[in-house]
């Protein structure tokens, strides 16, 4: 089959984030967090999984970081846990927390592997959900303040910088959906607080901005792709609507300075426009050094009358599944690309997260998980068809380094390249990291 070949200067890495895979939930002065509540609210979580220990990666993290040395990555996305830093999220720091993250980090760098900071991927400082969490503006304030400590904290040391991890999520998925912590179901409520994470994102950059901090900033925003089932406009436009929810809505504040209008509509409908104050739409939209796009997976969708928000239902038309029971669906990687290439201009582009879900099992001593590497294949296929069409692709970083703790689904779903025993903590390398060890290596592989 064909040599996909990728250039020399692309950054290669793997992604990890601080509540899913650090454990040490009560350790060393860490506050609370929203998803230490919900994890232990029984039914929320599947099997009452939690991240009091995860991989426990807060005392092994250099056995990690001699894994990603040897797998030959040079970047390394993580998270830094705010209530680690800030147990109450605003005052009182936590010297011990910061102390884990310039150990991890001097680690990485001594072994020559740069590191991607994610500043906000889901865990807030329980304390602020008590004074109303993302509902609250004062968190937004908050979020810039913890920023700003972080920005001082590294300067130097951690030169790309990511705001919020998926703010769709944090907003729609958790407050809307309401199957993420804190496990609300209320539109308005998503609206706002989609709304308030896009001003903490941007209140965020400002404060790295006025710092001067050396390196560059963006944010990560989750994409999905929607293939209209037939080219009937009704389709068509449903499937439009359905990608706004992730995309234009959190792309066009930061990229064009205001909120699409047909998702405003959407919203309106249901009484649930955000509230937006005057000078949040300068905020929200200054410029940003790169984006961060999570890619996993694209469905079939079509117009049906008040089948969901959208009037969008997707069909399942027989595309082969990962354990997740998401589509596998490379194409859509491609096209998201294009579109937002198209939409907002050529600006440089981190994949930040893509990968499969496979419950995969050590046999002997080895894990067997060509159904990930195949995905794996078939997807930076995609992105390089991508590239050759003009999109600028900076990195690709694979979720996950390790199996870990996700979210509502606990330790069951496996991401991860890396096996890890939850009852021993014992990590061994599947099939699809010495694949991607060697495709990192030679920078191509063979279709
Ligand atoms: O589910 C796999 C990963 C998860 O472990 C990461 O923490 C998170 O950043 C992440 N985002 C997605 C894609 N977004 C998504 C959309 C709907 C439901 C769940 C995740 C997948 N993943």
């Amino acid at each position: 089959m064909a040599i996909i070949e990728f250039p020399k200067e692309m950054k290669w890495g793997a992604a990890t984030a601080a509540y899913q895979i650090e454990g040490a939930a009560l350790e060393d002065g860490r506050g609370l967090s929203i998803w230490d509540t919900f994890s232990k609210t029984p039914g929320n979580v599947l099997n009452g999984d939690n991240g009091d220990v995860a991989c426990d990666s807060y005392h092994r993290y250099k056995e990690d970081v001699q894994i990603m040395k040897e797998l030959g990555i040079n970047v390394y996305r993580f998270s830094i846990s705010w209530p680690r830093i800030f147990p109450a999220g605003t005052g009182e720091i936590n010297q011990k927390g910061l102390q884990y993250y310039h150990n991890l980090v001097d680690e990485l760098l001594e072994n020559g592997i740069e590191p991607m900071c994610t500043l906000y991927h889901w865990d807030l400082p329980q304390a602020l959900q008590d004074q109303g969490g993302w509902e609250n503006r004062k968190t937004v304030d908050a979020f810039a303040d913890y920023a700003e400590q972080i920005f001082k904290e590294f300067d130097g040391k951690i030169k790309k910088w990511i705001t919020i991890n998926e703010p769709w999520c944090v907003s729609f998925l958790s407050n809307f959906i309401g199957i993420h912590a804190p496990g609300f179901q209320n539109l308005k409520l998503a609206t706002d607080i989609s709304h308030h994470l896009l001003l903490a994102h941007g209140k965020a950059v400002a404060r790295f901005r006025d710092l001067k901090v050396e390196g560059s900033i963006g944010y990560a925003p989750n994409t999905e792709w929607l293939e209209p089932f037939s080219s009937k406009q009704e389709d068509i436009d449903a499937c439009n609507r359905g990608m706004g929810w992730f995309i234009e809505w959190f792309f066009d504040p930061v990229f064009k300075g205001q909120y699409p209008h047909f998702m405003l509509e959407v919203f309106d409908k249901h009484g649930a426009a955000p509230a937006i104050q005057a000078g949040d739409m300068e905020i929200i939209s200054q410029k940003i050094d790169f984006v961060g796009i999570n890619y996993y997976t694209g469905s079939v969708g079509r117009y049906k009358k008040d089948a969901d928000l959208f009037d969008l239902e997707k069909v399942d038309i027989g595309y082969e599944k990962t354990d997740f029971d998401w589509n596998i669906y490379p194409e859509g990687f491609y096209k998201v690309l294009l579109k937002i290439k198209d939409q907002y201009g050529d600006i440089p582009v981190y994949i930040t997260e893509n990968g499969a879900c496979y419950n995969d099992e050590v046999e002997n001593g080895r894990v067997k998980d060509q159904g990930r590497i195949d995905y794996l294949k078939q997807h930076l296929t995609s992105l390089k068809r991508a590239m050759d069409s003009g999109v600028q692709i900076k990195g690709y970083l694979a979720w996950s380094l390790l199996d870990n703790f996700e979210w509502a689904e606990g330790y069951h779903k496996r991401f991860g390249i890396v096996h890890v025993d939850f009852n021993t903590l014992k990590r061994t390398k599947k099939d699809s990291y010495y694949w991607y060890k060697q495709t990192v290596k030679n920078g191509w592989f063979d279709m």
